[in-house]
């Protein structure tokens, strides 16, 4: 479905911390993601699973090495606030991030109900996003995501956010998604979300793949060098 072919990403940096103002987030990183599958990335804070998800998406062109994306599938990156327009209502962003995403004008329009119920956002879905709280646009930011359709899914930690009864029925949701056709690629800090979604998880550190393979088994070998 997607292919990452020795995908290195350096950033510049104004701080002399780094190898002379070059900071190295990936370093050769392979690996194949395959259709239906969801696939956890995890690591430490920092260690470039927002950036790897932002390479998938086409957002960020790798440094050097390759994505090679099956030809005609879309995949979109699902973050919290990511891309809002503030000064526009909640019912213009979900438009928009429909439209994004691929929908067609009647399509968005046809999803707009569903987000705005789901969202539980009220009257609120006709307030500029500026008015919102955090807990308030994450709900926009997933149900838009949620209800729309892509061939590759990249989840950034979306799932840790908002109130507890939204948290409960926003991970039902994912759940069904997921189990269903849909090939994702989710990045979480909660090993029991992990757990319970992926069929596998790359371990990223220091620029590289570390580990990859059955959750339980990535997440106890993750946990374990965290505690030397
Ligand atoms: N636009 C940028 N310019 C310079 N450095 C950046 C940029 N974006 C990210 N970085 C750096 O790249 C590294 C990887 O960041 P990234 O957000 O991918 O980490 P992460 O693994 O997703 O972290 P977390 O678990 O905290 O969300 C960090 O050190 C960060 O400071």
């Amino acid at each position: 479905m997607l292919e990452l072919k020795d995908v290195s990403l350096n950033f510049r940096t104004s701080r002399g911390t780094f190898d002379h103002g070059v900071h190295h987030v990936l370093d050769q990183v392979s690996f194949k993601l395959y259709e239906n599958e969801t696939l956890g990335i995890i690591g430490r804070n920092g260690v470039g699973k927002t950036t790897m998800l932002r390479i998938m998406a086409g957002i960020l062109a790798p440094t050097a090495g390759e994505v090679d994306t099956r030809p005609g599938k879309t995949a979109s990156l699902l973050t919290i606030g990511l891309g809002h327009k503030v000064d526009l209502s909640g019912r213009d962003n979900a438009m928009l991030s429909a439209m994004l995403q691929g929908a067609t004008r009647d399509e968005a329009l046809g999803f707009l109900e569903q987000i705005k119920e789901f969202s539980e956002l009220g009257d609120s879905f006709e307030e500029p996003v500026k008015t919102y709280s955090a807990g308030m646009k994450s709900r926009l930011g997933f149900t838009t995501a949620l209800l729309t359709r892509v061939d590759i899914l990249l989840v950034d930690e979306v799932l840790s956010v908002g109130d507890a009864a939204f948290r409960q029925k926003a991970e039902q949701a994912m759940k069904e998604r997921i189990s269903g056709e849909q090939t994702v690629v989710f990045v979480s800090h909660s090993d029991a979300q992990v757990k319970a979604l992926c069929d596998r998880v790359i371990w990223i550190d220091e620029g590289k793949i570390c580990g990859e393979g059955e959750p339980k088994v990535v997440i106890a070998k993750y946990r374990a060098s965290l505690k030397k």
